[in-house]
């Protein structure tokens, strides 16, 4: 039986090597600079949020990761080696794994049959092992804690939730080290997105690097170690858990100090329709954090 896995390279690393590294990392489309000099260390063990606005180049840094588009300033390594990716395959077998909002999951095909997609394991004749695929698809999401009780489901009618833990879980089992998530709680209800939360925990506690890419400060807050905000392609703010409040981020992330000049312009207009930013309740604990 054979198996084409994913994730092969296990180039030799010191502890303190981040796994990806971005130093001054820059991205122009003809005369639109997407990024401009974005430092971002993804690290063993730790969830980066990269937060931002519309237009604030998180799909971009992306990209760039996952080997899409190429950087065109700035230096990306991988286990401390200088990479420039080609194709989504070379970031794939460097160990970089992304899920993208709309996943690349068949809707119509089951749940095991896209837990290996692409990566299918055949008996020696070259006929597919389904035995297999299905067991080690239970075994799998079973170990996440993610119950699905009939694999022979089409994803399609799984919810959103459930589809983007499949998404996260197939990774891990692939040998990712680095997860990338495309806004993966954006089209979820609370509910669900706590779902989601606490499988992008898991992967970190499985060792890997997550680099959680989000609009919604409270969800990054939930579970993130280290917070990035891009503002028109640049790092606004970089900082760690202990160093910023919920209320801080959430004030960063709405406009900080363009809030407050509005909010005084408004005030001339309607005193009654002015609520002041930053009004939050301060520094929460996450019932999700583990570390
Ligand atoms: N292929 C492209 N050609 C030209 N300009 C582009 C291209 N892709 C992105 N841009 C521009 O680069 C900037 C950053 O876009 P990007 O999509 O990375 O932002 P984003 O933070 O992901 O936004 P959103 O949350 O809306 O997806 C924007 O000004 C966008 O118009």
């Amino acid at each position: 039986m054979t198996t084409t896995t994913s994730f092969a390279n296990e180039a030799a690393s010191s502890p303190t090597t981040p796994i990806v590294h971005l130093d001054e990392v820059g991205k122009s489309y003809g005369n639109v600079h997407a990024l401009r000099g974005v430092s971002l260390a993804v690290r063993q063990g730790e969830i980066t949020c990269v937060l931002g606005d519309n237009g604030a180049g998180k799909s971009t840094l992306i990209k760039i990761i996952a080997g899409l588009h190429e950087h065109t300033d700035g230096v990306l390594s991988v286990n401390g080696e200088v990479r420039r990716f080609g194709s989504p395959r070379e970031s794939l077998d460097s160990g970089i794994a992304t899920v993208y909002q709309d996943l690349a999951l068949a809707p119509l095909m089951s749940v095991w049959r896209n837990f290996f997609l692409g990566n299918e394991l055949t008996k020696r004749f070259g006929t597919l092992d389904a035995t297999k695929m299905k067991r080690i698809t239970g075994e799998e999401l079973t170990k996440m804690g993610i119950s699905i009780p009939n694999l022979e489901q089409p994803v399609g009618m799984l919810s959103g939730g459930q589809r983007q833990c499949i998404a996260i879980a197939r990774a891990i089992f692939f040998g990712a080290k680095v997860l990338i998530l495309d806004e993966p709680t954006a089209a979820l209800g609370v509910k669900q997105s706590g779902v989601v939360l606490k499988y992008i925990v898991k992967a970190r506690d499985a060792g890997l690097g997550v680099v959680f890419i989000t609009h919604n400060p409270h969800h990054a807050y939930l579970v993130g170690n280290h917070f990035i905000v891009l503002k028109l392609g640049r790092v606004a703010l970089d900082t760690h858990r202990a160093e910023i409040t919920l209320e801080q981020l959430t004030n960063e992330m709405a406009g900080g100090s363009e809030l407050e000049a509005l909010s005084h312009e408004l005030r001339g207009v309607d005193a009654s329709a002015v609520v002041q930013p930053g009004s939050g309740t301060g520094k929460v604990d996450s019932p999700l954090e583990s570390r």
